[in-house]
């Protein structure tokens, strides 16, 4: 079938299998081009079928020809619904691996669930013995609590007070100003259910218990926290509170594999477009003009530069892992850069629908959105008939 993107608001209800492939490959490519990274040998990736947890398990891969699962929602083809990106992404992820001669697999399933984690337990078990580095990066809008059933959802809100700021539509390119009530205290309690560190503890007691857990495993999970502009909606909002939760839990986290070696850490990426970053009012404006300053500095990254970053000059360089005061990794020093962000300030007081072009990169905003659904990619041809059904090697 002629697959085309089919957009309601921040979502893309289509993907297209050959354009997702290829982005993955582009992925693959820059790894590949980059000097070899040497430490993780079996790697679990929590939330691996898209953004950053895709490129963490590329970088670990074909950066360090590492054996990988990948633990991801599914959504395969169905009639005439294509399957989602993930499933895509997974599928040329796996058999460039296999091409590779690397040892992977795929389990789908609800990661908050017991039964994931038994299931992931099981390939690890008999495929690679244990694991010696686990990235959690889920980012979801409900969990089911595995023990009590209780169905929580996030929100992203302000806390205390309203909150306005500017914000674009980024399919039609205006900006208007977007008001968001503040959250309830049960709302702030979900989200942190949600987005805290709660599952990420659960996945590596769970592994530790099984006894599949390497004694000197390193674990990692992604946090946000970004500028002013943003704080009310994010680092001082809901979700900060789950990504504070995160970093109680990697303490927790450090104590515990600490004893046999091993080590936790929150690292701090960089805003980029992903399907969870689309959602977030006020932050596409806030990349949008970001991506303009920083390429125009020529500091820009991808998910696929920032982690190959992390893994190569953090967590496996062979020197002691740098860190904030807060214990953190900072892979969002480039955008965090003083100039960087007076520069993102200036335009954002003068930004309107008329000048948004001139002041920030929303073309590439927009593009990358699509490309993030296998749409907009160069060599691919989008009038081609494309068979929708693809089998994921390896799935479990
Ligand atoms: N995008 C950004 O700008 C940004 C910046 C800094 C940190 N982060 C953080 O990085 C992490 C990953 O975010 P992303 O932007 O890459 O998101 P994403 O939406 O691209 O990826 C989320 C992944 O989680 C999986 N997932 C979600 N719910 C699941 C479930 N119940 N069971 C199994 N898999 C499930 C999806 O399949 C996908 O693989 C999050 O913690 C996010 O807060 C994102």
């Amino acid at each position: 079938m002629i697959i085309k993107p089919k957009t309601r608001g921040f979502i893309c209800t289509t993907a297209h299998p050959t354009g997702c492939a290829a982005q993955v490959n582009r992925q693959v490519e820059y790894v590949k081009n980059r000097p070899a990274i040497s430490g993780p040998k079996n790697v679990l990736v929590i939330g691996a079928s898209t953004g950053y947890g895709l490129a963490s398990r590329i970088v670990a891969a074909f950066g360090a020809g590492a054996n990988t699962i990948g633990v991801y929602g599914h959504k395969p083809a169905q009639g005439s619904r294509t399957a989602s990106p993930g499933w895509y992404n997974s599928a040329a992820f796996e058999r460039a691996a296999l091409e590779a001669g690397l040892k992977s697999y795929s389990v789908t399933g609800d990661a908050f669930s017991d039964e994931t984690k038994q299931k992931t337990i099981d390939v690890i078990r008999a495929e690679f013995g244990k694991v010696d580095t686990i990235v959690y990066s889920l980012a979801s809008p409900r969990r089911i609590h595995p023990k009590t059933g209780e169905v929580f959802n996030s929100v992203i809100k302000p806390i205390g007070e309203p909150y306005t700021n500017k914000t674009v539509n980024f399919h039609t390119g205006v900006v208007s100003e977007a008001t968001i009530e503040p959250a309830t205290e049960e709302e702030i309690r979900q989200t942190v259910a949600v987005m805290g560190g709660e599952d990420w503890q659960m996945w590596i007691e769970a592994l530790q218990e099984a006894g599949v857990l390497a004694d000197n495993a390193t674990t990692v999970a992604y946090s946000y926290i970004g500028p002013k502009i943003t704080h009310a909606v994010y680092w001082d909002g809901t979700i900060g509170r789950a990504k504070n939760d995160l970093e109680q839990t990697a303490e927790r986290l450090n104590k515990q594999l600490g004893a046999t070696g091993g080590r936790a850490y929150v690292t701090v990426c960089k805003a980029l477009v992903t399907q969870s970053s689309a959602a977030i009012p006020v932050v596409p404006l806030y990349i949008s003009v970001l991506y303009k300053i920083m390429k125009e500095e020529g500091v820009h990254e991808g998910c696929i530069e920032q982690m190959y970053r992390l893994f190569a000059e953090y967590l496996y360089s062979g020197e002691p892992v740098r860190l904030d005061d807060e214990g953190r990794i900072r892979i969002d020093d480039l955008e965090m850069q003083p100039h960087i962000q007076e520069a993102v300030l200036k335009a954002w007081d003068e930004l309107t629908t008329e000048n948004i072009d001139e002041l920030s990169d929303l073309v590439s905003y927009r593009k990358e959105f699509f490309q993030l659904f296998g749409f907009e990619t160069e060599g691919v041809d989008y009038d081609a008939d494309v068979d929708p059904n693809v089998d994921i090697p390896n799935l479990r």
